[in-house]
This record gives C-alpha cells, structure tokens and sequence, in this order.
C-alpha cells in the first residue's frame, strides 16, 4: 500500500489478489513452519508458483508470554503437533482493501484440531487507523480466542436486546442472499467486507447475527472466526445451522453459505427462518 502499487492479480470472478495478500501468507507460513515444522497448514493464496526465499526480517520467531501463561484446557493438553490444522486467510476483505475500506481487512490464522475449530486469531492490522498520519502507522490489534479458556485483545460487548441488526457480504451478494435477509426482516443491514470484520461486529455488539445465504467463504474466512466466536459465546454454522469441519481433507469451500449470531441462544431462530427455496439451494 505505501509502494503505491497492489500488485493486483485477478484470480477469477469477482477474487482479487494483491501482493499483500501473498506476502503476508508467506510471512505467516514460514514463521509457523519454524517454530511448528509437524502442523499442517492450509493457506488461501497458492504459494507454488513463488521461488523468493522469505526475508528474514518477516519470520516472527517470538511469542506472547500473556497467552502462554494461560491454563491448556484438559481436552486439548494432549494434542500432538501433527494434529493441528491451521487455516490461513492472510487478508480476508480483499475486494475492500483494493478499494480503500482499509478498517473492514483483517488477518485470519484459525486452529483445528481433528475436525473441530478449537482457536484462532483475527488481527486487525488497520483498526482505527483513522486516527494515524498515515493507514500504516496504525498498531491494530489482534483478538484471540480458544475453546475452553475465553478470548482476548478487545473489550466484548452485547447487542442491544429486542432488535435484529444483520451483517453480510458488501462485495458478494446474490438473490439468494438477499431473499434470506428480506425472510429475517432486519431493523438494520450493515453490508461490511471480510468474515473476520463481521465476527467482529457480532462480539463488539454492534450486530446480532451474521447471514450470508450462498456459497462462496472458504474454511480459512471461517475457521478463526468460528472458533473465537464460539469461546465469547456465539454459535458459527452453516446456513441450515449444520456445523463445519476443519479437517485437513474437508473441501475447502462453504458451499451452504454462513449463518453466526453473536448469542448461542439466539442461532437456532435464524435457522429457523431460512426460507425453504433458500434452504433446498444450499443443502447439497
Ligand atoms: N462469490 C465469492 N467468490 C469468491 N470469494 C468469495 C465469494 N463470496 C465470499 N467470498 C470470500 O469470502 C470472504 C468474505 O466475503 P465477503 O466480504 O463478501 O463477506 C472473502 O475473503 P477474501 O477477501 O479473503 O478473499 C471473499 O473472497
Ligand atoms: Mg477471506
Ligand atoms: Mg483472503
Ligand atoms: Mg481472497
């Protein structure tokens, strides 16, 4: 971005790629892969064709003492490090970053283990980056969370009771999409980029529930999200409320859409909702 330059690649209808997202995959690969050479990680952007070695500047060779010092839940204690799966969006809101919607990008690194999103991490590279002489001197900050211990890096807040704000897709929409909105009859739409930034609208309360009735996410958009979500207290399925893997053979698309809501309690009335034309499209 301060080059001046994206290095726009256009990777088919309507999915930008642009060096951001591939230098920031190859920073995040190759530092987990050093300190973590036995986990299996699977990022967006197709690394093959890439012959730079990583600059040694990039590799993050550091943890943080904070998350380190937390009790391991007892069911992940034993996990081995061939077990984990790591799902890797190295910037969810692409289609918003080449158009200058810097605040809704963000940084997805999820944790599996078997089939179950079990942690995550969404750093939000640009937060408040209104506020800095220029969008790159903005800290960010970064949210983690991990099944069975809670989440960190942000203050959660709840939705105001008795409403229904919905967040979905600005740059993917559809009928589809649509007519499962309309079915919810919202008081309010907030059409933002990026899964992470709208998982994010849920915890910080400023939307209810996260509805995108059509294929098109991919279990890196969703894995960190899930799993963080889940620890605040929020359910993420699909759009028939059926839950998704994250196995290391899954396939890669979530082809029956994406259906959060920042309350557990509250998912199985959206579900509930879904239209029947909606529900018979995305129920393959
Ligand atoms: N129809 C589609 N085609 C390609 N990618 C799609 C898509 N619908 C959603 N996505 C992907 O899902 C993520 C969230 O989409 P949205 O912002 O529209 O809610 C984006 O991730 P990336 O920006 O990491 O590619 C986006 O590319
Ligand atoms: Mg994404
Ligand atoms: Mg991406
Ligand atoms: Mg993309």
């Amino acid at each position: 971005m301060s080059k001046g330059e994206l290095g726009i690649v256009e990777k088919g209808k309507n999915d930008l790629q642009t060096e951001a997202d591939r230098s920031a995959q190859q920073c995040i690969v190759s530092s987990l892969s050093l300190q973590f050479p036995s986990i299996k990680i699977i990022g967006e952007e197709d690394q093959s064709s890439n012959s730079c070695p990583t600059p040694p500047e990039w590799l993050v060779t550091e943890s943080d003492p904070n998350v380190l010092g937390l009790q391991c839940p007892k069911d992940l204690e034993n996990v081995k490090e061939e077990e984990v799966i790591v799902w890797v969006d190295p910037l969810d809101g692409t289609s918003e970053y080449t158009q200058g919607l810097l605040d809704h990008v963000t940084v997805l690194i999820g944790v599996a283990v078997g089939e179950k999103a079990v942690g995550g991490v969404i750093h939000q590279p640009y937060y408040e980056y209104q506020n800095f002489a220029k969008p790159e001197l903005s800290p960010g900050r970064t949210i983690w969370g991990i099944s069975g211990i809670g989440t960190g890096g942000f203050d959660p807040k709840v939705a105001e009771e008795g409403k229904r704000i919905i967040t979905t897709t600005r740059s993917h929409s559809n009928a589809l999409v649509q007519a499962a909105l309309d079915a919810i009859q919202p008081d309010d739409v907030l059409r933002v980029g990026g899964a992470g930034h709208k998982v994010m609208l849920l915890m910080e309360g400023k939307a209810h529930a996260y509805v995108f009735a059509s294929a098109g996410c991919k279990k890196w958009d969703t894995c960190a999200p899930e799993a963080i979500l889940s620890a605040a207290g929020g359910h993420l399925t699909d759009m028939l409320g059926r839950p998704y893997q994250y196995h290391a053979s899954v396939q890669h698309l979530n082809a029956s859409g994406v259906l959060a809501t920042a309350r557990k309690e509250d998912h199985a009335w959206y579900a509930s909702r879904v239209p029947d034309s909606v529900r018979e499209k995305l129920s393959s």
